[in-house]
């Protein structure tokens, strides 16, 4: 079994589990489910530096990366350091995440915030907007274009915006619907981790201009943003190449600054 198989057999014990201990109805008198939402469509569409930089204490790939710093000063300062939003991860098996270190994150700032977790159920959409999430994930590699779609009108209907992430053209064919406000390129291959932004490269003339696309993973060089914004990427998903340092807030300053 490959590691998203693996992560997607436990999300399904663990969403079944925890829409017993937090029925919708609970979720959806939560405060922050009834706050206005802010678009990280828009917010993209706005700047010509388009930073979401992720607070990701460990991964499948890499291990332990940093479980020194803490939600609170990482999220402010990746917002203090100019960054468009921010991805949380919220799993906890596999990425050391929990829903509670989004609803830190939304605390302390006011820029968008994406949910990164495997949705495969509209519940993990309404406790997206429960914890104070902006915008949620739908992985093509995990979901089927009828559900991929469902989802993404669903997550519509409750104000939240969808990236959509492919690995391949294939996936980017069969998946892609007007539900969508962004389309994400993984860099990283799921079969042996490898990145390269080759990938990124050769699917963007595959994307529609209606989508603000979004390049993911494996992003370590301004030069390498450069190149990807001449492919029509506007934003660009790093996780490690800040979390690894003792400071990833000041990271992230750095290296918008180089832009
Ligand atoms: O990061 C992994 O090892 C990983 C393994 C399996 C599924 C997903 C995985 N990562 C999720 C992500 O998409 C990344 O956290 C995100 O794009 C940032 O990537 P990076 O800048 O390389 O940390």
């Amino acid at each position: 079994m490959n590691t998203l198989d693996k992560i997607l057999q436990s999300k399904y014990k663990e969403v079944a589990l925890r829409k017993e201990q937090f029925p919708i109805k609970k979720l959806e008198k939560t405060p922050l489910f009834e706050r206005a939402t802010v678009s990280i469509k828009n917010a993209l569409q706005h700047t010509n530096k388009g930073i979401i930089a992720e607070f990701k204490r460990q991964s499948p790939s890499k291990g332990i990366i940093n479980d020194k710093v803490s939600v609170e000063e990482v999220t402010q300062g990746y917002a203090e350091a100019g960054a468009t939003g921010i991805s949380v991860l919220t799993d906890t098996e596999y990425f050391g995440g929990k829903s509670e270190d989004l609803m830190q994150a939304r605390s302390c700032v006011h820029i968008p915030l994406l949910r990164k977790d495997f949705t495969i159920d509209e519940y993990q959409i309404i406790e997206a907007k429960a914890i104070g999430a902006d915008f949620i994930l739908l992985i093509a590699a995990a979901l089927n274009p009828k559900q991929i779609k469902q989802l993404a009108e669903f997550a519509h209907s409750i104000q939240l915006e969808v990236l959509m992430e492919v690995h391949d053209l294939a996936e980017l064919q069969a998946s892609l619907n007007y539900h969508l406000d962004l389309v994400g390129v993984n860099n990283r291959n799921l079969k042996n981790f490898e990145v390269s932004i080759d990938t990124s490269k050769q699917l963007a003339e595959h994307i529609p201009s209606e989508f603000v696309k979004i390049s993911e993973s494996g992003i370590s060089e301004i030069e390498n943003v450069k190149i990807l914004q001449e492919y029509g990427y506007q934003g660009f998903l790093i996780g490690e190449n800040f979390m690894k340092t003792k400071n990833p807030a000041q990271a992230c300053k750095e290296f918008i600054a180089q832009w």
